[in-house]
């Protein structure tokens, strides 16, 4: 299984911005191997980025998606505006998606659906508050997401990849510890397995939470962590290539 590290630049970037990002960081990972490597930028920089991105190792993703084709559904993007511009991945069901936004599972599982059938990889986004941590209620949070996220794919989970996200790391400086993490990732590994009957072998389980230059290299050390969702440090291309040389290590 190649790792995947991926960056969401949410809702960072302009269009130059985000010409001049590529331009450098294309040049930066052309050697790289053995890692697949992801950008999701804005929506009004996925034209300029996607034509960017062509003929390079680095693929293009998209932070969001409605589940209808086409339609009377006000600033929404469908899924083939998105295959249109060989967009790869979707990230769905973030949790800043979930608590600013309001999205619900059903929502979520709706969008996961229509992506796969699309040809999009759904990266489906799951985490615990720091309220439900430390209520001990992470297990039960995260099971919850993920079999309410994938409903109807039980048996083709490995088209898509997940990316634990505890909420209160995210965009916080405070990662979770390599062991929060294992133990976390370790759960969801027996659950999808379980939930598959065994065919979630090509679905990548990502850590995102504040993940840097400093963190990432004994981060990807856990034994089930798959890659990274890397949201800050990832608008810093020096750093951003740092953290996907880290990943190269194990
Ligand atoms: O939400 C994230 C990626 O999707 C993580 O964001 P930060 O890396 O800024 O914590």
């Amino acid at each position: 299984m190649r790792y995947l590290i991926a960056a969401n630049w949410k809702m960072n970037k302009t269009v130059a911005e985000s010409i001049d990002y590529i331009e450098i960081f294309k040049d930066l990972v052309k050697e790289v191997e053995g890692v697949e490597i992801m950008i999701a930028p804005s929506f009004t920089a996925l034209s300029s980025v996607s034509i960017l991105l062509e003929k390079t190792n680095i693929s293009l993703g998209a932070q969001n998606m409605f589940y209808v084709e086409r339609g009377a559904y006000t600033g929404e993007i469908s899924p083939i505006m998105l295959t249109e511009l060989n967009v790869k991945y979707v990230i769905l069901g973030h949790s800043e998606r979930r608590h600013i936004f309001g999205e619900k599972d059903e929502l979520i599982n709706k969008k996961v659906l229509t992506a796969v059938e699309f040809g999009l990889r759904p990266i489906l986004c799951v985490g615990e508050t720091l309220e439900e941590r430390e209520l001990g209620k992470t297990m039960n949070v995260v099971e919850r997401q993920i079999r309410a996220g994938i409903a109807g794919l039980e048996r083709e989970i490995s088209l898509i990849d997940i990316a634990y996200e505890p909420v209160w790391a995210i965009g916080t400086g405070v990662n979770a510890t390599v062991e929060q993490a294992q133990e976390v990732h370790h759960f969801i590994r027996n659950l999808i397995n379980d939930i598959s009957k065994g065919n979630d072998k090509d679905t990548r389980i990502l850590y995102g939470g504040s993940v840097n230059e400093k963190n990432a290299s004994e981060l990807i050390k856990a034994p089930d962590v798959e890659g990274f969702l890397v949201g800050t440090a990832s608008l810093d291309p020096q750093k951003f290539y740092k953290i996907i040389l880290s990943s190269l290590e194990v």
